[in-house]
């Protein structure tokens, strides 16, 4: 297991990762992008800070690897989309260093407050000047606080221990929420209208990309003070020069930045009323140990097969929601993959229903089960939970979830319906209690199977002889058949036959089987 540690993560995440069976540790810090290009070729778990680049390009030549990991929160150095598309799972550590960046920003309001950077610099100059450095409270006054995530909610319970008014923006900040943590929900406007001090705590997205602008800054209370711990680029660094400049706005305190490490000649440096840090919201030992340990855990987790958590580009469930969903997870993914190996033709649709107690939960990792296991017979391994929504997007196939009412038969019960140019199939599955899964319906014959080994299954035409015929040619052929399951709807009629048998069925077999007088069907199939 070879694994490559990009950025300085701590040592105890390190070790983590060394103690793993069988891994291979790499640690190389500061390269460019063609060395990690070339790094990267055999790695199959890459972990970085915000340091290193992850491109498109980066991950087109990391043909084995399987996660990234990100000892920290921010993951917009990593092409998240890139790496989904390649099946890909990165997963950061959300929480570990949430204290030591609120603390930071908090830091930095203060500093910013009583100019203690300034005036530490003044008395080193060989000047004793009390006049210049004239601060103001920061009790009494308004803090804007841009996102009310983990670090936003910890400044603002820090700033009102401070006597500050706490006005918080969030799309996800409820009026509840609001009230219990003594803030009041604000829109972005009033927020920034009404602020003396704003502090940033957004992800860098399409949306917060220059969410503090020229247009922002003009609405903003004269002599406003302004702080980003975040991301550069929520903030225009030109725009803001140009406030600080203006007297618009009467400092700034900023530790990242749109272009790290920043230019020489970056607007902000030659300012007066600006402090800078190089992005060390993280930097603390705890903050650095803690998220090492996390991340380092959770990609261990996921090198060794075991569940794991803090997946950025998969859906989040919680102990609780993954005990109840477990059996459905393995019993969808069954149906893909027989599915998959059932149903010829260009598929343009997949319905997947979800009946009985599993309808009243988050389904939607169950249908990536079931992607998973309908592209595997496709892309083999290359098809995996990350990747199968995207896997369909791509392949043209519109997926529908449908919830159905608990049916008369069975208490809970999965059915894919797959429409193709040669026609609609389904199969459906359901858990028993103490007999786990059963294949229970394939094409609306009703069946009992159990969904696992090799299969051969059949859609023919139900005379005398045909039974008998199939089980001669797979004797002569060394097959023995462990279980048989025929479901028909009338004498005569079509009808179908599930087959379990103990050894792969040779293709030469399946052919004969095929060509053999009333066989609409027959498919070896694989679970
Ligand atoms: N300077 C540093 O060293 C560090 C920086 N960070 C950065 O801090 C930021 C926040 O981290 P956390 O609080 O842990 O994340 P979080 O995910 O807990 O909180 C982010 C909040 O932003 C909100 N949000 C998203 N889009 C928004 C929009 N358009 N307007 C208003 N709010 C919006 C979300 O709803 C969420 O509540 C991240 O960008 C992270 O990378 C985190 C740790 C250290
Ligand atoms: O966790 C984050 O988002 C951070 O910005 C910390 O970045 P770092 O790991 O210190 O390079």
């Amino acid at each position: 297991m070879k694994i490559l540690v990009a950025d300085d993560i701590s040592q105890f995440g390190i070790e983590k990762l060394q103690n793993l069976p069988d891994s291979q540790v790499r640690v190389r810090t500061g390269m460019s992008e063609a060395e990690l290009m070339e790094e990267i070729a055999d790695t199959e778990a890459l972990l970085v800070r915000s340091q290193t680049k992850v491109t498109a390009a980066v991950l087109e030549a990391a043909k084995h690897l399987k996660v990234i990991g990100r000892a920290g929160v921010g993951v917009d150095n990593i092409d998240v989309p890139a790496a989904t598309r390649r099946g890909i799972v990165v997963i950061n550590a959300p929480d570990g260093n949430t204290i030591s960046a609120a603390e930071h920003t908090f830091a930095m309001l203060i500093t910013l407050s009583r100019h203690i950077p300034q005036a530490d610099r003044s008395i080193r100059e060989g000047r004793w000047d009390r006049k210049s450095f004239v601060g103001v409270e920061l009790r009494g006054k308004t803090l804007a606080v841009l996102g009310t995530g983990r670090i936003g909610t910890e400044v603002a319970k820090r700033a009102k221990v401070f006597g500050m008014t706490v006005m918080g923006y969030d799309p996800y900040l409820t009026e509840a929420r609001a009230k219990e943590l003594g803030i009041i929900h604000a829109t972005f406007d009033e927020a920034i209208e009404a602020a003396d001090f704003i502090t940033v705590h957004t992800p860098l997205t399409k949306e917060t990309r220059h969410l503090l602008n020229a247009q922002a800054f003009a609405r903003m209370k004269d002599g406003v003070r302004i702080i980003n711990c975040a991301r550069g680029g929520i903030i225009d660094e030109e725009a803001l020069a140009e406030a600080l400049q203006a007297g618009k706005v009467a400092g700034a305190a900023i530790d990242v930045f749109e272009q790290e490490p920043i230019p020489a000649d970056h607007p902000l440096i030659a300012l007066k009323n600006v402090v800078l840090t190089p992005h060390l919201g993280a930097s603390t030992v705890e903050a650095q140990e803690n998220v090492a340990i996390d991340v380092a855990e959770q990609v261990g987790y996921l090198l060794q097969g075991l569940p794991f958590k803090n997946a950025v580009n998969l859906p989040s469930l919680s102990g609780e929601q993954k005990a109840i969903l477990q059996p459905y997870l393995a019993l969808g993914e069954q149906l893909g993959l027989l599915a998959g190996q059932w149903v010829g033709g260009a598929v343009s649709e997949v319905e997947i229903g979800f009946a009985g107690p599993i309808a009243e939960h988050d389904i939607s990792y169950v249908t990536r089960t079931v992607l998973k296991g309908w592209f595997s017979v496709k892309y083999g391994d290359d098809a995996n939970y990350v990747n199968a929504p995207f896997l369909a997007e791509q392949t043209g196939i519109t997926v529908r979830e449908v919830k159905q009412p608990r049916g008369k038969v069975f208490t809970n019960l999965l059915t894919l319906t797959v429409k193709s140019d040669q026609g609609e199939h389904r199969v459906a599955g359901t858990l028993y209690n103490g007999f786990g899964p059963r294949i229970v319906e394939i094409d609306g014959y009703t069946v009992d199977a159990a969904p696992q080994g090799n299969m051969l299954m059949t859609r023919h035409v139900d005379k005398p002889g045909m039974i008998g015929k199939i089980g001669s040619l797979l004797g002569d052929a060394g097959v023995n058949i462990a279980a048989m399951q025929v479901g028909r709807r009338e004498t005569g009629g079509e009808a179908v036959m599930v087959l379990s048998v103990d050894k792969a069925i040779p293709e030469a077999v399946l052919t004969e089987i095929s060509k053999m007088d009333g066989i609409v069907l027959a498919r070896a199939i694989d679970l």
